[in-house]
């Protein structure tokens, strides 16, 4: 068969250093004392200024051509992805795998195509036929969209939504959902393995005090560049010991620093 014309390829000699901080081959892969918890990947793409983008609703390329296979290796190894809604609406993302020989890049099905979730409190992203997550699920080359919100959902946006197999999952909420809520309303619904790839708040409210300890693996793509003041930053909350003083809000451990092209891949346990 010949080779899809978007596929990528992210070869195995790259794949034997990134495969222990993934789902099934970590040894946390299990977490005991949360069952029904899914594996948590949290992966981004950052400035050396800890920017994701050079501001907020603007998509900014940062990953060089081999770490995003890489992005997309870590995607095909992945039950979900998930973003938050300022993503979706900044960057109308794809979400799936364009990985060669993945589902609807030459491989058979949807098989190894990770389903998108979306974070959307209050019903701020207008999904259409013409979102690129809808075209892609009702043109079998991603699964479709779960859209997790607190808001009333209207006529029309369900029926686009479920037209291409996806659905709006409704949680409970004050400021926003509980990421433990969040996390649990997946493994309910079978779901093993999540790769949480940002935005901004997305990213800073997990690596908050409080939430931190839901991240099994972090594998994040550095890019030589500078993104300057006004980026969207992460920058987690600060956290405090009993005493009130400052301590750092959390260290990597088992950590390996693997160089893909210009860029370096931090991988690294919580
Ligand atoms: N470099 C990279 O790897 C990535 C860059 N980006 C960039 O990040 C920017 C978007 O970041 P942000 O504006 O911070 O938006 P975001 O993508 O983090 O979305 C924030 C929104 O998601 C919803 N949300 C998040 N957590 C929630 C929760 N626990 N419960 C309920 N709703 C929740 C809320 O409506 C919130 O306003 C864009 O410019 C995008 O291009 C996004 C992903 C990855
Ligand atoms: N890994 C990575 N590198 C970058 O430079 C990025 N800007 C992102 N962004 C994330 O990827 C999504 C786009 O995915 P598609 O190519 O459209 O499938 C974007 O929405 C961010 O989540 N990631």
């Amino acid at each position: 068969m010949a080779k899809p014309r978007e596929a990528l390829n992210f070869p195995s000699s790259n794949s034997i250093h990134i495969d222990p901080y993934l789902p099934s081959t970590s040894p946390s892969s299990q977490p005991s004392s949360q069952p029904n918890k899914p594996f948590v990947t949290l992966t981004y793409a950052t400035s050396l200024d800890s920017s994701l983008s050079l501001s907020p609703g603007v998509q900014t390329v940062l990953s060089g051509p081999e770490s995003k296979a890489m992005t997309h290796y870590l995607r095909s190894k992945h039950d979900v992805i998930l973003i938050g809604c300022g993503t979706a609406i900044a960057d109308d993302p794809s979400l799936n795998c364009r990985i060669e020989g993945v589902g609807g890049y030459g491989g058979e099905g949807l098989q190894g195509q990770p389903r998108p979730i979306v974070l959307d409190s209050r019903g701020r992203w207008n999904v259409t036929r013409e979102s690129k997550v809808v075209k892609l699920a009702g043109g079998g080359k991603g699964k479709a969209p779960w859209i997790f919100t607190m808001s009333e959902v209207g006529k029309e946006r369900r029926e686009i939504l479920e037209g291409v197999g996806g659905q709006f999952v409704q949680l409970p909420g004050k400021d926003g959902m509980e990421w433990a809520e969040i996390l649990k309303a997946l493994g309910e619904r079978g779901v093993q393995s999540v790769m949480i790839e940002g935005g901004g708040h997305v990213i800073n409210t997990l690596l908050s005090p409080e939430n931190a300890s839901l991240v099994d693996s972090v594998i994040i793509t550095l890019a030589p560049t500078w993104l300057g003041k006004g980026g969207v930053a992460v920058i987690p909350d600060e956290r405090r010991n009993e005493q009130g003083s400052k301590i750092a809000v959390g260290r990597l451990r088992d950590v390996k620093w693997v160089p893909l092209g210009e860029d370096v891949v931090l991988c690294g346990r919580f």
